[in-house]
Formats: structure tokens, sequence, C-alpha cells
């Protein structure tokens, strides 16, 4: 087993850089690159650094974390240096001509810690969501995500299988000797509840994945009612060409909000209209798209050219949707003015009006797509496909519980068993080799 290692904190100029050694030769680095014995465990002391020729690097703190109690379950040292870049070229140097040291690749420190058996896969994950977290929503649900919430729900559940397995096969091998329903029977019951408990734990609105990649909001509409200017205002910079001429935009354009803790990806999208070039015509297509497939619509008007009606706005008005009326600066709203049925809220970009009760709305419709619930959600597809797959068995075991003897109590043991399978792919407690490279290859280099 090599000894790995990686500068765990940012990179970059900084006052500290934590460095993180991990393997059977992290004692012997240590050792060699300060020129004395391993300090007492998780103490930290002040060392010099040392190269093979006697070359300082740096002077900092270094701690000692003898396995198994360390964040990998191997020996650990943790250096902490001065940030920079020539101070890390001298460290990688010097640690590289150490045998059985190199550096190490992404996530492999958490992929050891899984291996170790210190946390499941649902828990590593949530250890990248919270260091990708950008919104308070996104940072409370890795947080509870690492701590073991997801994981004690699917273990939980595969528990549970398990059992029911047992009584199963136990019931199978005395079919024969007519024994078997009064041990049976009690088993479809338990097996048709779990069935039940996965089909809500799926039914959740799909709000940890949401929350997880950002609610997508699609600013939509006719061509010039001030779309972009919109989008500006949100992103509070100039990110999108706004000019008076209709048709300005054709790219889609992006920007990440923070909304009460929820991030909403906004996109600016090209004017809707009939149009003979080219160019435009892509542009409104990749608008159409986005108006279809986003999470969120929001119709922007200009209240001094309201449409005739709403026909021809039906995808556009599909709810979850916000209607709003720019430029109220210009016309004001006819009095209880609704488009498509839906509440209109004036706007203009102008003067600032309509900003704020905008920003109230996304808010409370970013709570209802994504807002954490405070139960355990899933926030991965991949967990997603597991449960779902899982209920599939246990709905097909239903269907052959419906038959009699060894041969139909056979086929529900193996759906079971293929249930079980499938959520001991999420935590990672059945073999799951193929899936480890795609989880931790996402992970960082140093965690
Ligand atoms: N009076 C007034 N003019 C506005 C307001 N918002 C935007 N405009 C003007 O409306 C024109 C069009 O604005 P854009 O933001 O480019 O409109 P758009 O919907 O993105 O236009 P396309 O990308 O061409 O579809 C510009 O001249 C803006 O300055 C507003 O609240 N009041
Ligand atoms: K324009
Ligand atoms: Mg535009």
């Amino acid at each position: 087993m090599d000894t790995i290692f990686a500068l765990a904190s940012g990179s970059g100029t900084a006052g500290v850089a934590v460095y993180r050694l991990s393997g059977p030769a992290a004692r012997a680095a240590l050792e060699a690159l300060t020129g004395r014995a391993a300090p007492p465990p998780r103490q930290a002391v002040l060392r010099r650094l040392r190269d093979r020729d006697g070359g300082e690097i740096d002077r900092g703190l270094v701690l000692w974390f003898p396995a198994p109690a360390s964040f990998t379950g191997e020996d650990v040292a943790e250096l902490h240096l001065h940030g920079g870049r020539a101070v890390r070229a001298a460290l990688y140097r010097a640690l590289q001509a150490l045998p059985g040291c190199r550096p190490a690749e992404a996530g492999e420190f958490t992929r050891r810690a899984f291996e170790n058996g210190l946390l499941d896969l649902t828990q590593a994950e949530g250890l990248a969501d919270l260091v990708a977290a950008e919104t308070e929503g996104q940072r409370r649900q890795a947080l509870r995500q690492m701590g073991g919430a997801l994981a004690a729900l699917y273990e939980g559940w595969r528990a549970e299988l398990v059992d029911c397995l047992a009584l199963l096969e136990s019931d199978i091998d005395f079919t024969d000797e007519d024994l078997p329903d009064d041990v049976s029977a009690p088993v479809f019951g338990r097996l048709a509840d779990l069935a039940a408990a996965m089909r809500s734990h799926l039914a959740d609105g799909h709000r940890g994945e949401r929350l997880r990649e950002g609610v997508r909001v699609a600013i939509v509409g006719p061509p010039n009612v001030g779309k972009s200017s919109l989008l500006n205002a949100l992103a509070r910079r100039e990110v999108a060409i706004v000019t008076d001429i209709a048709g300005t935009t054709r790219d889609v354009l992006e920007v990440v909000l923070d909304l009460d803790g929820v991030p909403a990806v906004v996109a600016d999208t090209a004017g809707l209209r009939c149009s003979s070039d080219a160019v435009e015509q892509e542009g409104v297509r990749r608008a159409m798209a986005r108006a279809t497939a986003d999470d969120v619509r929001l119709l922007v008007l200009d209240s001094s050219a309201l449409p005739a009606d709403a026909a021809g706005f039906r995808e556009l008005l599909q709810p979850p949707s916000i209607v709003v009326a720019n430029k109220a600066d210009l016309a004001a709203l006819p009095d209880g003015y609704r488009f498509g049925g839906s509440v209109v809220l004036p706007l203009s970009v102008r003067s600032g009006e309509g900003i704020g009760a905008l920003l109230d709305r996304l808010s409370v419709m970013m709570a209802e797509c994504a807002a954490p619930t405070g139960e355990a959600g899933i926030t991965r597809e991949r967990h997603r496909h597991a449960v779902a797959a899982a209920a599939d068995a246990l709905d097909r075991a239903a269907g052959f519980a419906g038959g009699s003897g060894s041969v139909a109590l056979e086929l529900v043991a193996e759906d079971v068993r293929l249930a079980a399978r499938s959520l001991g792919t999420i935590t990672g407690r059945v073999d799951v080799e193929e899936i480890l490279g795609a989880i931790f290859s996402r992970f960082c280099i140093g965690k």
C-alpha cells in the first residue's frame, strides 16, 4: 500500500496550508522530514522540516494520528506549513524522494476511509457535498448526509429485508412438509410496508437533488420585454447584453443566485418570435427547450405592450411559473389583471419597483421545490435509481406471493435478495467496485 500525500487545504497563497500524509510510511516520512521522533498522538508541535540534503523547507506545526484513530483509518501525519506554491513544491520534492510516498489522486483519502469502514458511500458523498456547498440549505443537507442519516435509513431497510429473507428461506426448506403459510404470511406484510416506504421516499419531488444541483429557473417571454435587464438586476452585475433591439439575446446565459439558502440557476433566453434569422431561430429553439425542461418558468411581459391573450403561451405558463409585467414605469397594469389564469406581478427593472416582491415569490417557490425537509432525502440520481430498483423488485415479489409452493417462495426470495442488494449498492455494503471509481474521482485532490 502506497503512502499518499496531498495539500488538504485550498491551493494558492495563504497564511497556512495543511498537508496530509496517509499510509504505512507516514510515520517514517514525518520523522525523516523533522529529523525527530513523531510527536505524541494528536498533539500539535512546532518542527523545522528539512529535505534529504538537510536544506530547510519551512517551519510549522505537525500532528501525528496513528492508525486506526485517523480520518483514513491508516497512519496519518498532518503538516501545517506556510501557504504558497514554492513551499508546496519544496515539500512535494522532499516527500516524493521518500520510499513508498506518492501524491494522492482525487478522492483517495476518502476512498481509504471508506475501504477501512469509517464511512459509507452516502457519507463520503455528503463530505464531498459539504466541501462543495455554496448555500445554507446545501450545507445543512450535506451535513445531515455526512452524519449518516441516509446510511441509517437504507441500512435499516436492508436489515429488514435480510431478516425477511431469512424467514422465507427457512420456509422454503419446510414447504414440502406443509408447514409454511404461517411463517410467510407476516413476511409478505412486512415486504409490502417496505415497498410503500420506498415509494414515498421516492415521491419527494426531487427536493434533495434540486437543492444539491440548484433549482433551474428559465426567464422567458417575447422579445424586448426586459428579460436580460431582469437577469442583470437579479445578478447585480451586467451579465447579459441589453439593447433596445428586439432579438438581442441568442445564447442561454446562466447566473446562480442564493435564494434563502437554496441555489437557483437562473437562465436568460432569447425572446420568442418567428424569425428568418438562422441564429435567432436557434436561440428561440434553445429558449423553448429551457422553458420546457427547467423547474420554474419566469414569464416576462411588457406592461406597455401586453399580449392580447394567453393563447400561444401555454408552455410558458406550465406550473410552477411566475408571470411579471415589466416596464411598470411606462404603463400601469389594469386592475386585477391576470394572464392565462396567473396573478401578474408588476415590475420595473428601471425603477426597481417589484424586484423585492419577485424575489419573495421566487424564494417561496424555491422552498416548495427544494428546501430541506428535515428528513433524510435522496440527493443523487444514483440513490433514486437503486431505491426504485429495490421497490420494483419488492412489487414483483408481491406478485409471486400469491402463488403457492416452494417455487413461488423461491421467486419471492430471489426478488427480496435483489432488493437488498440494490440498497446495498447505495451505501457500499455490497460489492460495488465498478461504481467506486466514478464516485471518488469527482472529489478534489486532498480529500
Ligand atoms: N422603461 C423601461 N425600459 C426597460 C425596462 N427594462 C428594460 N427596459 C428596456 O427595454 C429594452 C430591452 O431590454 P432587454 O433587457 O434587452 O430585453 P430582452 O427581453 O432581453 O430582449 P431580447 O433579448 O431582445 O429578447 C432595453 O432598451 C431596456 O433598457 C423597464 O423596467 N422600464
Ligand atoms: K433587446
Ligand atoms: Mg435579452
